[in-house]
């Protein structure tokens, strides 16, 4: 499942974001790749441990902290410090799927990839091509989003970066960990919450089917969730 997550950063956090991001010094974007990533992958990336990626990563935490359709959508356990890359000049990111589990550089911190999120960083009028496509059971979805916006998918699908032509593309993006390992089973939870909370919309969270079905939610979640 595809979820896009409009406005994840405010205007403000944006920018802060983005001039922190653009007066670091980047690198060739394989330090962080497996040998076959490292065969697909032609980008830029900011050093995993880099100050200004660690100050702009916390940004990007603290606005997904706040987002309740990242929380309900991605029901995350653990989320794998934010990453930053760039792709201009013809750089692109060929087909590949994401490494199973992550794990930070100098920590024990270890996160299984269930769901990998991109948050766009530049509008998409200022650069050519940069799509991210990604495969799925209904065939392959391009997504290029506003700056700001940001998308979650299941780590297991195939996707891939197409070559930017003009101006430069810069994203941030990083893995998590959900409660609920299953894509089926998150997508479930996932549609009965946005079907609860449109019904309190109409009448109201004290209304007693709501309460069932906030129950049966909750009976759900505590069946297939690792807390
Ligand atoms: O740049 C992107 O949107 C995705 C990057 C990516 O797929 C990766 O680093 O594994
Ligand atoms: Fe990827």
């Amino acid at each position: 499942m595809l979820i896009p997550i409009p406005d994840l950063l405010s205007p403000a956090e944006l920018a802060r974001v983005r001039a922190l991001v653009d007066a670091a010094e980047w690198v060739d974007g394989n330090v962080t790749s497996g040998p076959q990533a490292a065969l697909a992958k032609r980008n830029e990336q900011l050093p995993e441990t880099h100050p200004a990626a660690r100050e702009a990563g916390a940004i990007i935490l603290d606005a997904l902290a706040r987002s309740p359709l990242f929380i309900a959508a991605a029901l995350p356990l653990k989320i794998f410090p934010p990453l930053f890359n760039r792709y201009a000049g013809g750089q692109n990111f060929g087909l590949h799927v994401d490494n199973a589990v992550r794990i930070q550089r100098g920590s024990e911190f270890r996160v299984r990839s269930d769901l990998s999120m991109t948050v766009f960083l530049e509008d998409p009028q200022a650069y050519a091509g940069g799509e991210l496509l990604i495969e799925g059971l209904f065939g392959a979805q391009s997504v290029k989003l506003p700056a700001g916006h940001a998308i979650l998918y299941p780590s297991s699908s195939l996707h891939r970066v197409t070559p930017v032509t003009s101006g430069a593309r810069v994203a941030s993006f990083f893995w998590l960990q959900s409660m609920v390992r299953d894509d089926g089973a998150r997508r479930i939870l996932f549609d009965l919450d946005r079907s609860i909370q449109g019904l309190v919309g109409e009448v109201g969270q004290g209304h007693a089917e709501v309460v069932a079905l906030t129950g049966v939610y909750h009976n759900l979640l505590r069946r297939w969730a690792d807390a």
